[in-house]
């Protein structure tokens, strides 16, 4: 059915189903929603390319890039013309309020499921957010071609877990196409249809925005009250800023202007500002002349979980990166970063980021679009330090962690779903003990797959803990979990000294228990990196001012000249000049001088990871 029959604005909810498909990771969501454009008609089956809602990089003609998908698909049943919105959510838990965002945008969810792997962590987290939005869940197993699939099996647990009959649970494949229809059948059949006055002053959520830099920022929104319609003024409500609407559209899969949204609708709205910050995801859109009172539930300032500094390799590049991270914080609200300076590393910022998947994502981003070679410090998450005179400090940087009398130090802890085989129990048990994990409730989904509950801190969990699950359970394991406030825990600076000198970039806040193990790895660490010197030099590791360990680098010469036997005097001058250069690079602590690799590789973690890596 061509795109241009849904008329826009003028449809009434009644004949409107907004959904979302929440699944794990890879159980086949992209392609399902592919297929459903495809049968829908939204994209013609000629021009269907794969994943055409992952196109993150491709700009159309019109000039948006489309993230996040609201897409708009026709679909009939009894001779009913049907207005489908799929909007699309985010999978990974760096993004979590992202999803609870678009899942507030909707009345009801596909909940879908590999028929090969069954329940999974991210399943799980994703159809309790789904819950607490009270969206009606419509239970699917995909991937019914495989030869491997075990639908009757998946679809006993999966009917248990939700508490529906088995014969409910749909069977998909997103592959073959089979089962499809009857899916987008069951969209309108069980999903309440939306419901909002449409006589009340206009509150539309923003559940996205995107920075086009054709077009300035892109927010997608959902109608619950009243209409938008085009070059009327707006007002957001946590800010109270006005913008001319320019444009105002659903995308069907391209964007396609209309004359608004009414009540129950979804789309987009571009009004010429160049900075996602003003158009911020969760804040209610209103309209300047009639304004709403009563804002959306749910508005959050995206708030930074963790922390680290970044760095150019090459120092004359600073310009360039604070250029480029004023472009990327454009598209994405939730980056902070701040100017900060270190005595090894030189200029730099120290960054802020939701997460890991965050971090890498950004960094690859500098890297790739801006052409910058970075160094980025150890990531660590916010301590808050109570002194003993009461003085509170938030501590988003090791190397600022107070000295003096403290009286308490309190670290971010999260709730953590771990699903496991049960045989891999013991192991699960293990791992979170080691990482000062503290085991709540334990669920069986089934009589071999176990759901296990632990609060751990998540200092512990951003590094390497989904690697050692997934090595651990031979890929079984998934991992999922969300912020659940701080507690006190005994941490303490660990500082690194040269030559008696304190070397800022590798200062980290530890448990009181690894402390040594922390002191220990780096002191060894960078007598390996740094060439001897004309005098020793000490390395240590200390506690305030309790040396904790160390290590000793020995006083030597290195005589360049060594090796030039007899008297060729341009020779030799040209190897002195050679060193006067190379020490020109060289970073000075105190009087010792260290070549900039040696703090990469001492800050790089990725030996670390391939020594744990072997022991399994
Ligand atoms: N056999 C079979 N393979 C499928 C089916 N659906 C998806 N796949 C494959 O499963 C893999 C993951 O599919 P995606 O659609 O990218 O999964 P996703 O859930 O969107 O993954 P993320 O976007 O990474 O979360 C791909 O290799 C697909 O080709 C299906 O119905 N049958």
């Amino acid at each position: 059915m061509p795109t241009s029959s849904i008329e826009p604005s003028s449809t009434s909810p009644d004949l409107i189903r907004n959904f979302c498909i929440i699944a794990h990771i890879d159980h086949g969501k992209s392609t399902l929603a592919d297929r459903m454009l495809g049968i829908t008609g939204v994209v013609d089956a000629r021009a269907a390319r794969a994943q055409y809602l992952d196109r993150m990089d491709i700009e159309r003609e019109r000039g948006i890039t489309i993230k996040s998908q609201a897409v708009r698909m026709p679909w009939h049943v009894e001779g009913k013309a049907f207005a489908l919105n799929m909007i699309d959510t985010p999978g990974h838990v760096d993004f979590t309020y992202e999803v609870s965002r678009s899942l507030a945008a909707c009345e009801g969810a596909v909940l879908l499921v590999d028929a090969a792997q069954g329940i999974e962590a991210q399943t799980l987290a994703n159809l309790y957010l789904a819950m607490e939005n009270d969206l009606t869940i419509i239970p699917v197993l995909n991937k019914i071609d495989l030869p491997s699939a075990e639908p009757d099996r998946y679809a006993a647990e999966l009917s248990q877990l939700i508490g529906c009959d088995a014969d409910d649970v749909l069977r998909t494949s997103g592959k073959t196409g089979e089962g499809v229809g009857a899916l987008l059948d069951r969209v309108v059949r069980d999903i309440p249809a939306p419901v909002g006055d449409a006589d009340a002053p206009t509150r539309a959520m923003i559940f996205d925005s995107v920075y086009d830099s054709y077009r300035g920022v892109v927010t997608y929104v959902r109608v619950i009250d009243g209409a938008l319609k085009p070059r009327e003024k707006i007002a957001m409500m946590s800010t109270h800023a006005t913008h001319d609407l320019l444009e105002i559209g659903v995308i069907s899969p391209e964007p396609v202007p209309t004359k608004g949204l009414g009540v129950g609708e979804v789309g987009y709205l571009i009004t010429g500002v160049k900075d996602v910050r003003q158009s911020k995801v969760g804040d209610t859109v209103t309209l300047a002349a009639r304004r709403a009172t009563q804002s959306l539930p749910g508005y959050r300032e995206p708030r930074p979980m963790v922390y680290s500094g970044l760095f150019p390799l090459d120092g004359s590049d600073f310009p360039l990166l604070r250029d480029a991270l004023d472009k990327l914080q454009l598209n994405d609200a939730s980056l902070v970063y701040e100017p900060e300076s270190s005595v090894a590393l030189g200029f730099g910022f120290r960054c802020g980021y939701l997460g890991l998947l965050h971090l890498e994502i950004v960094r690859d981003r500098l890297e790739r679009e801006f052409n910058l070679e970075l160094i980025s410090t150890a990531p660590n998450v916010v301590y808050e330090v109570q002194m003993e005179d009461g003085k509170i400090f938030t501590v988003t940087n090791p190397s600022e962690f107070p000295d003096g009398k403290i009286n308490e130090v309190r670290e971010p802890i999260v709730k953590a779903t771990i699903l496991v085989p049960s045989e891999f129990i013991g192991t699960v048990m293990e791992l979170c003990q080691e990482r000062r994990g503290t085991m709540g409730t334990m669920n069986y989904l089934s009589e071999t797959r176990v759901e296990m509950h632990y609060t751990l801190p998540l200092a512990e969990v951003v590094f390497d803990f989904f690697d050692q699950l997934k090595s651990r359970t031979r890929g079984y394991g998934s991992l999922d979990y969300e912020p659940d406030g701080d507690q006190a825990a005994d941490l303490v600076k660990v500082d690194i000294l040269l030559q008696s000198e304190p070397v800022d970039a590798f200062s980290a806040v530890v448990h009181k228990d690894a402390a040594y193990k922390y002191g220990l790895s780096m002191v060894g660490k960078l007598k390996d990196l740094i060439d001897r010197q004309q005098f020793e030099v000490p390395i240590q590791a200390a506690i305030g001012s309790r040396i904790i360990a160390r290590e000793t680098i020995r006083a030597m010469r290195k005589d360049v000249l060594a090796k030039c036997y007899g008297g060729d005097i341009s020779r030799k001058r040209k190897l002195l000049e050679k060193q006067k250069a190379g020490k020109k690079r060289m970073k000075n602590i105190g009087s010792v001088e260290v070549p900039p690799e040696a703090f990469i590789a001492a800050l790089s973690t990725s030996d670390d990871a391939s020594d744990k890596g072997k022991k399994k």
